[in-house]
């Protein structure tokens, strides 16, 4: 496994290298970190941080542990996160310290979430599991943050105070993705902005008794099996409004596309301006030639609500 690194908003998460010996040593070598951490002796011994990053990557390589060094987006050295793996690789435990300074700034929720959202997704990991000292609210507090659930009590040896020490244990499981939703069967539709010579567009109202009834809507409809989208259009507008229209005088306008409750409409929608015939409402719908900058006063079905501006700028 090569070693991660992971940046996030304000953090880079990166191994730590031989040079970040001195800085680690400074950061830890205090016992208002060093005494909330189980593995870390107070005093810190000065060669032990070089032993300690040389075995980290010993760690990474045998995919045992992955800890990395918190630093700040030009690689200066703030604190360490890693994950220890456990239980035949489906687990690990989380942990992190950061310099006193650099504390009640959220660094150490950013870089522990960071860190476990790339355990979950990289290492394939079920469950983490954290520990923290019962007085230790802050990273009790990041813990909870960051949807660990708290799994009671226990207690663990800490090096830095030579004794057993009670510790709140919490854990968080592998977040479920939710399943995407079936796709919708797609419905294809065509309709037509008809524009008279005074440049208003024809509207239709939607009967009573059908889908979206008294909806102001573009004359048209739903292909016939094996129809063309341009022949279906021409067939409706002989028999909604008994008009004769060449697939010539429909010009591509632009189209809708909507998720209903049972399907998904697609509907391209023509403009046309010419056409033969008196046209008259066929089949007893109510008609209304409207001028594009009243279009808004005509509820229409939510699919065509974002035609409107695009008719307004395109006519
Ligand atoms: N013609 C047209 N249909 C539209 C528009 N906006 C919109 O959401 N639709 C929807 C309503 C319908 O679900 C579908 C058009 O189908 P349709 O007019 O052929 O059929 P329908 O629902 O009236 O009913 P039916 O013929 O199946 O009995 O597209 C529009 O501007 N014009």
């Amino acid at each position: 496994m090569n070693p991660p690194e992971l940046r996030t908003e304000r953090l880079l998460l990166r191994p730590l290298a031989p040079a970040d010996a001195q800085a680690l040593h400074r950061l830890v070598n205090d016992y208002s970190v060093a005494g909330n951490l189980a593995r870390v002796p107070f005093p810190y011994p000065e060669g032990l941080a070089q032993d300690w990053i040389a075995s980290t990557h010993a760690q990474m390589a045998r995919g045992e542990a992955f800890d990395l060094a918190i630093s700040d987006s030009q690689g200066a050295l703030m604190g360490c996160v890693g994950l220890t793996v456990k239980r035949g690789a489906s687990e690990a435990e989380l942990g992190y310290w950061l310099g006193r300074k650099f504390w009640g700034k959220g660094y150490g929720r950013e870089a522990a979430k960071a860190l476990a959202t790339w355990g979950f997704d990289v290492l394939g990991l079920d469950r983490i599991v954290a520990s923290a000292l019962t007085d230790n609210i802050a990273s009790q507090k990041v813990l909870r943050d960051l949807g660990f659930q708290p799994q009671g009590e226990g207690t663990a040896h800490f090096m830095s105070r030579n004794r057993h020490m009670p510790v709140y244990l919490f854990s968080m499981d592998k977040p479920r993705h939710a399943e995407p939703a079936p796709a919708l069967p797609v419905l294809l539709v065509v309709a037509v902005a008809l524009v008279d010579t005074d440049g208003r567009i024809l509207l239709a109202q939607r009967p009573p008794g059908k889908a979206l009834a008294g909806l102001w809507e573009f004359p048209g409809g739903k292909l016939n099996p094996g129809e063309g989208p341009e022949t279906a259009l021409i067939r409706e507008l002989k028999e909604e409004l008994d008009i004769d229209v060449t697939a010539s005088c429909l010009a591509p306008l632009t189209f809708a596309s909507h998720a209903y409750e049972k399907f998904h409409l697609l509907m391209p929608l023509y403009v046309c301006r010419r056409w033969k015939g008196m046209l008259r409402p066929v089949e007893g719908q109510q008609l209304a030639w409207v001028r594009p900058n009243k279009l808004e006063e005509y509820p229409m079905p939510p699919a065509d609500k974002p035609l409107i501006a695009m008719l307004r700028e395109m006519l």
